[in-house]
């Protein structure tokens, strides 16, 4: 199923007609270099188009009044004097002869977009609009936004297709506090923010942006606000905030649709946001929602006012979608101090609310101080433009790298053209393999199963990731005589000397896995339902499960909060999943952790299993295809010894490893 594109030049055709320093930033040429950019990459040509139209009154009604509406109603007749008296009102936001009619068809355009994915026409989409809408609210423009597009797709989508769970991420550099409103009460709806608020020094100024709002009434904890205290947040603080707070809770919550506030104002070059995070990010945060709701991933446009960084960032989250390998992110580094504060601050205000945060550690919080915040003089009156505010460098970073399209994947048997003997010779006088690599790579096999079948292994597993290596293929799946000793030897010899770095994620009961790296080589991580070889090197991570990897939210917890922090830090150049016989994970948490994988090391997984595992191999084979998981059932609470066990291992490991860390040294 594809990805649906839902675009209209008729949105285009509305700007500011006077001026005014705090919308000037939001022009027609926003929507114009987003889809230009699309049209060059090709990605246009790759998506299904799926026409706009316009929201009907209903179904703008299902979030806004009956008098704001009727308002709007009479905008197109009226006269720039009118207009510039009527935008009054209202705070950062301006009005057009044109807008009402655009409005409209932005609504529209999310709504085709949830139609398309609803009826399985299309599995995700994105929609580019303008205006933008989640600053919009019941009876108040706001924010460049009349109507709150995504507010108004979710009530829709809860009423015409009977949906029970919304998941609506807003990655948009500005706090959505229109769609916050609207839910805020409403358990039906997860809302998750993050937002530039500078102690609420940064627009627009609201105490409920903080990160103790939490939501009301039976809508408490399913409103999550993190708030980012500082500018210049990077990629890490951004992913950092991904698996130790919206993932858990976005899994947890187990949404039949997920709705994006795709802004990119909280890319490089924003003059809004201020932010260094690279247009590469949001490739990362659309595949780390792919496996949510069975795929259905509606987004549409909010902000983003760097015509440069918008295309770019649009580019790599339609590419995402369409289901293009990722790119690698290149040197991760720590989530700073600030990011660390707000990152602590909203799991102990959600702590009461969320099982996988039961055993978070519960440091004491700041004061929230209440007193009113004093704006400093040039936020009253906003600055001549953003860029002349800024001073006056220009952000540069490089252009994100050239994606590899999706070549076709040996996701069944290993290509049986290296067969017996001969292909390990070949393999060896062909240089691929020196002869002393080939015998040690023999003695490992040889005690699992006899010469013959052990060296045809080797020679295919060589074989395959020859070829993932040079992207004939993306990700292989390998049935094998035995895994551990496969696993441990491929990790050792063979992928080694390949590639600058391997994750080798082992999963269930194994021993002889404690395969120690000093040279950071592979970093193994064993989850496992018994006491793991104990740990003597930093790249050896056993992960124990008293419950076994049967327990699917201790199993879920471990690789969201774990194994995905671990796989950005470490970065490698190929993933080896090992699946060890009778590890007891459910098939719909295995085809999770295949999708959640497949975003390291440009898709280039390879999956072991052995060789009686058959009935595995369908639901393995689907996934390395990138077919969305099927999404978990609701999750019960981790066992508590073990939500106690990881949050105690990852509070030990976050010394060497930094993107572990949840909570800043604040000094309360
Ligand atoms: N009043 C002082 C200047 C404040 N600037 C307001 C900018 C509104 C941004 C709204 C937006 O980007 C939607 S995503
Ligand atoms: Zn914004």
């Amino acid at each position: 199923m594809g990805t649906a594109l839902v675009y209209d030049e008729e949105m285009t055709k509305y700007k500011l007609l006077w001026v005014d320093p705090a919308c000037k930033i939001e022009v027609p040429e926003r929507l114009t270099a987003s889809y230009e950019a699309l049209v060059r990459s090709g990605l246009s040509g790759r998506c299904v188009s799926v026409p706009a139209r316009q929201a009907s009154d209903a179904e703008i009604l299902l979030v806004h009044s009956e008098e704001y509406l009727e308002a709007v109603k009479k905008t197109p007749y009226m006269t720039l004097e009118d207009l510039k008296e009527f935008t009054l009102q209202y705070g950062d936001v301006y009005f057009h002869p044109n807008i009402y009619h655009c409005a409209k068809l932005a609504a529209g355009s999310v709504l085709q977009l949830v139609d398309s994915i609803m009826t399985g026409k299309v599995r995700n989409g994105i929609a580019l609009v303008r205006p933008p809408g989640h600053h919009s609210m019941r009876g108040a423009a706001n924010g460049f936004c009349v109507f709150n597009n995504v507010a108004i797709a979710a009530r829709y989508a809860k009423q015409k297709y009977g949906v029970k769970r919304v998941l609506i991420v807003d990655w948009d550099i500005h706090h959505g506090q229109g769609v916050q409103y609207c839910f805020e009460d409403d358990p039906s709806v997860l809302y998750f923010s993050w937002h530039r608020y500078e102690h609420q020094k940064f627009w627009p100024h609201l105490r409920e942006s903080d990160y103790d709002s939490v939501g009301k009434g039976s809508g408490a904890g399913f409103n999550i606000n993190v708030p980012w205290n500082k500018v210049g947040m990077e990629n890490s603080d951004y992913l950092s905030v991904f698996c130790h707070v919206l993932l858990p809770a976005a899994y947890e919550f187990c949404p039949d649709l997920v709705l994006v506030c795709a802004g990119f104002d909280s890319a490089i070059g924003d003059p809004e946001g201020e932010m260094c995070a690279t247009p590469d990010i949001f490739a990362h945060l659309t595949h780390l929602l792919m496996n949510l709701a069975g795929g259905k991933l509606c987004a549409a446009l909010e902000g983003g006012y760097n015509l440069t960084s918008l295309a770019q960032s649009v580019c790599q989250t339609v590419q995402t979608l369409l289901g293009d390998p990722l790119p690698r992110l290149a040197n991760l580094r720590s989530p700073c101090i600030s990011a660390l504060e707000s990152l602590q601050c909203a799991r102990s205000a959600h702590r009461q609310y969320w099982s996988f945060l039961k055993h978070a550690a519960n440091p004491p919080l700041p004061e929230i101080s209440t007193k009113p915040i004093k704006l400093a003089k040039e936020e009253e009156e906003p600055a001549e433009t953003a860029e002349e505010e800024s001073s006056g460098e220009a952000k540069v970073w490089p252009e994100p790298p050239q994606r590899s399209c999706p070549p076709v994947c040996s996701a069944s048997v290993l290509p049986d053209d290296v067969a017996g003997a001969d292909g390990l010779k070949r393999l060896s006088t062909s240089g691929a393999l020196q002869p002393r690599l080939v015998n040690k790579l023999k003695n490992h096999f040889t005690k699992a199963a006899d010469d013959g079948d052990a060296v045809a292994t080797i020679s295919r597993l060589h074989t395959l990731m020859e070829k993932m290596l040079t992207n004939e293929i993306g990700n292989g799946l390998a049935l094998v005589p035995d895994v551990a000793a496969a696993t441990m030897c491929f990790a050792q010899d063979l992928a080694s000397d390949l590639v600058d770095r391997v994750l080798v994620v082992c999963v269930g009961n194994a021993t002889g896995l404690n395969y120690v790296t000093t040279d950071g080589r592979a970093l193994v991580v064993h989850i496992s339902g018994e006491d793991g070889e104990e740990r003597k090197s930093k790249y050896y991570i056993p992960v124990r499960l008293k419950q076994g990897c049967g327990d699917t939210s201790g199993f879920l917890q471990a690789v969201l909060g774990l194994l995905l922090p671990l796989g950005y830090e470490y970065d490698p150049g190929l993933v080896l999943l090992g699946r060890m016989p009778e590890s007891g994970v459910g098939d719909g948490m295995w085809q999770q952790l295949i999708g959640l994988l497949r975003g390291f090391a440009k898709g280039h997984t390879l999956v072991l299993m052995q060789a009686n595992e058959e009935a595995c191999m369908g639901p393995t084979a689907s996934a390395l295809l990138g077919h969305p998981a099927a999404p978990l059932q609701e999750l019960g609470a981790p066992f508590p010894q073990d939500g106690d066990a990881l949050e105690r291992l990852r509070e030990r490991l976050q010394a060497d490893w930094k993107m572990l860390q949840t909570t800043g040294r604040m000094d309360c």
